[in-house]
């Protein structure tokens, strides 16, 4: 089959793409300006013919059945980009290595992470590109812990060519985030730090042997999936002066972050905040507007984060504990505003 791209093209305006639409029948031996999709509900969703692609007699059922009865023949601008292009340099300016490119496809790049990690994402920077208009930047959320391969972010080009200047401004932006942000990037992971942790389990009806331990086994398993150790689990019963010491005991060991069990509420046998407090911890926050795991303490012992976990995080697959746990590992410092902001969007159960 002869490619007559050539002889059919239209002739390039400075600047600006020359879009010709041709019908299917006069369309044998073109090249296709763009990807072409196929949707079939609940069976697939992706690309059908590729950008480039030689159309042939053969291919006439095909597109026909996906609805093209014209292709468009593309003559790009010297001032604009394809939407492929323009997805693929939006990609490169936001991201750094962490983040894994696909190829461009239908106009779309996907970011993935490279590692197991927590996606940062400047909220800021995402308004900021969606602001311009005709280019779209979509993330999950930040501090979203994500699987090596996971889905972080993709961009994409609303019409099929973008102008130049938009994609500039993207890079101008991103450029100016990594100058203020000692070169991170705008979207990023962080991979989690492999912290030994020193657990204590306070509740005298464990101590005694009552009833059997649960939390220790549950902060196990949460610790786990980002590779952390419970290094070493003490107990105590509902009495201050233990409780202090028993901590005290962990602290002498160096693990990188202590977490108390239990006793965070308003019964006169709660008492893990008091002893928290007595040991000197800076208190970030006893509290947390997010339900389950408002009644958590975050604090820090010098640099070692401190945890008072109430009885939810034993119970309920998310708390608040599990959305800080994330950002400790990360290498945050969690702050009295980072404990603010959970409130929004914070209510999960109870
Ligand atoms: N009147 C109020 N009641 C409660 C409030 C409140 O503000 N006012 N807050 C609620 C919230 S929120 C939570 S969360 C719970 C739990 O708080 P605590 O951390 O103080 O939990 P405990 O009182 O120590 O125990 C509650 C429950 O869990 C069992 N438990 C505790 N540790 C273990 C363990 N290691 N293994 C197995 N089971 C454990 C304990 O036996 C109790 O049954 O308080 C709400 N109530
Ligand atoms: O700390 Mo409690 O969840 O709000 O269950």
């Amino acid at each position: 089959m002869a490619d007559k791209e050539k002889e059919k093209g239209p002739s390039a305006d400075a600047g600006t793409t020359v879009l010709r639409e041709v019908a299917l029948n006069e369309a044998i031996g073109l090249r296709l300006g763009h990807d072409l999709t196929q949707i079939i509900p609940g069976v697939f969703k992706g690309r059908l013919f590729k950008r480039g692609h030689l159309i042939t007699e053969e291919d006439v059922p095909a597109l026909l059945n996906i609805g093209k009865e014209h292709i468009y023949v593309m003559e790009l601008g010297s001032g604009e980009l394809h939407e492929d292009d323009a997805a693929i340099e939006m990609a490169k300016a936001l991201a750094n290595d962490s983040l894994i490119l696909s190829e461009p496809h239908e106009g779309k790049v996907s970011l993935k992470a490279a590692f197991k990690g927590m996606a940062v994402i400047d909220r800021k920077m995402v308004d900021a590109v969606n602001s311009l208009g005709e280019i779209a930047l979509a993330t999950v959320l930040d501090n979203k812990p994500v699987e090596a391969g996971g889905a972080v972010a993709a961009t994409r080009a609303i019409p099929l060519v973008v102008s130049k200047e938009k994609v500039e401004e993207v890079k101008r932006l991103a450029d100016e985030y990594r100058k203020t942000s000692g070169g991170a990037s705008p979207l990023r992971v962080v991979p989690f730090r492999k912290l030994q942790v020193g657990l204590l389990t306070t509740g005298s009806e464990v101590y005694h042997g009552r009833i059997q331990d649960k939390f220790g086994p549950a902060v196990v398993e949460k610790l786990s999936f980002f590779g952390c150790e419970v290094a070493e689990q003490r107990f105590a019963p509902d009495k201050q002066d233990i409780i202090i010491n028993e901590i005290r005991s962990l602290l002498e060991q160096d693990y990188d972050m202590i977490l108390v069990t239990g006793g965070m509420s308003v019964d006169p046998d709660d008492r893990t905040p008091g002893a928290i407090k007595a040991l000197g911890a800076e208190i970030v926050s006893y509290g947390t507007p997010m339900l389950p795991g408002s009644m958590l303490l975050m604090g820090y012992i010098g640099e070692v984060p401190i945890m008072g976990l109430p009885g939810c995080v034993m119970h309920d697959p998310y708390t608040s504990f599990d959305a800080l746990l994330p950002r400790i590992l990360a290498g945050q410092k969690i702050r009295r505003e980072d404990i603010i902001a959970l409130g929004y969007g914070g209510l999960l159960g109870c």
